[in-house]
């Protein structure tokens, strides 16, 4: 057994003790195979948990129940499978063009037997417009560009979440006018786990309006 699945937080089992096991494994498969196979950096593994797996887990706390959600870039999975562990009401795909991941992807999703995850090979700005309920990214683009990305897969009055560091203030700022054009309704700036967490997560929020997506309910038929 690996030394990440013996270390799993105590925290972990306070904030989502349902998901405790699929959560030890999925850090498990990231610091062995993941690392293997290029997808997390070797330094990564010591702050799997604090850095990575939490700091995605929290964001859960915006997403509405039984939405639809694609997670734009997910890389290795993240905050895609963490969000499909943790919540299982929510339908996740998991939108990410490498095959070298989308593999990973598939072999994760079906060693944890998440039926509410799906791969999606695809770049963001080829899938059908008003596909989603929430989109969500992390580490991916400067905030404009994920917009032009992520806010027309919405449904109007849908969310768009990117998890962002220290320089959430200074892209929204800067991608002001792209965002209207885009037709953004709201756009808010949300720290989350800061009582709780060694890195609390800040994740920019963006209201779909109606320029954005199109129809009020989500076209995937999942
Ligand atoms: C730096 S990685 C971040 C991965 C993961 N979200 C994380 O936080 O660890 C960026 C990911 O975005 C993907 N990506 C880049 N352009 C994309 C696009 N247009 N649509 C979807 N994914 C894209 C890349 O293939 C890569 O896996």
């Amino acid at each position: 057994m690996n030394d990440v699945s013996r270390e799993t937080p105590p925290l972990v089992d306070k904030l989502f003790p349902r998901a405790a096991v699929p959560l030890s494994a999925y850090a498990e498969l990231l610091a062995t195979e993941g690392t293997l196979r290029g997808l997390i950096g070797p330094r990564e593994v010591p702050r799997l948990w604090d850095r990575h797996l939490l700091n995605c887990a929290v964001i859960e706390r915006l997403i509405p129940e039984e939405s639809s959600v694609a997670d734009v870039g997910t890389g290795a999975g993240l905050p895609g499978i963490v969000l499909a562990i943790v919540r299982p009401d929510l339908q996740v795909d998991l939108v990410e063009p490498l095959l070298r991941r989308t593999t990973f992807l598939q072999e994760a999703v079906d060693l944890l037997e998440l039926d509410n995850a799906t791969v999606v090979r695809a770049r963001a700005e080829d899938l059908p417009p008003a596909s989603y309920d929430v989109v969500t990214s992390r580490a991916v683009a400067p905030l404009g560009k994920l917009a032009r990305w992520c806010l027309p897969l919405c449904v109007e009055g849908g969310l768009m979440l990117a998890m962002k560091g220290a320089s959430a203030e200074e892209e929204l700022d800067a991608s002001e006018r792209e965002l209207m054009k885009l037709g953004a309704e709201l756009c808010h700036i949300h720290q989350l786990g800061g009582e709780e967490l060694a890195n609390p997560t800040t994740v920019v929020s963006i209201v779909a309006g109606r320029a954005a997506g199109g129809s009020r309910h989500a076209r995937h038929g999942r």
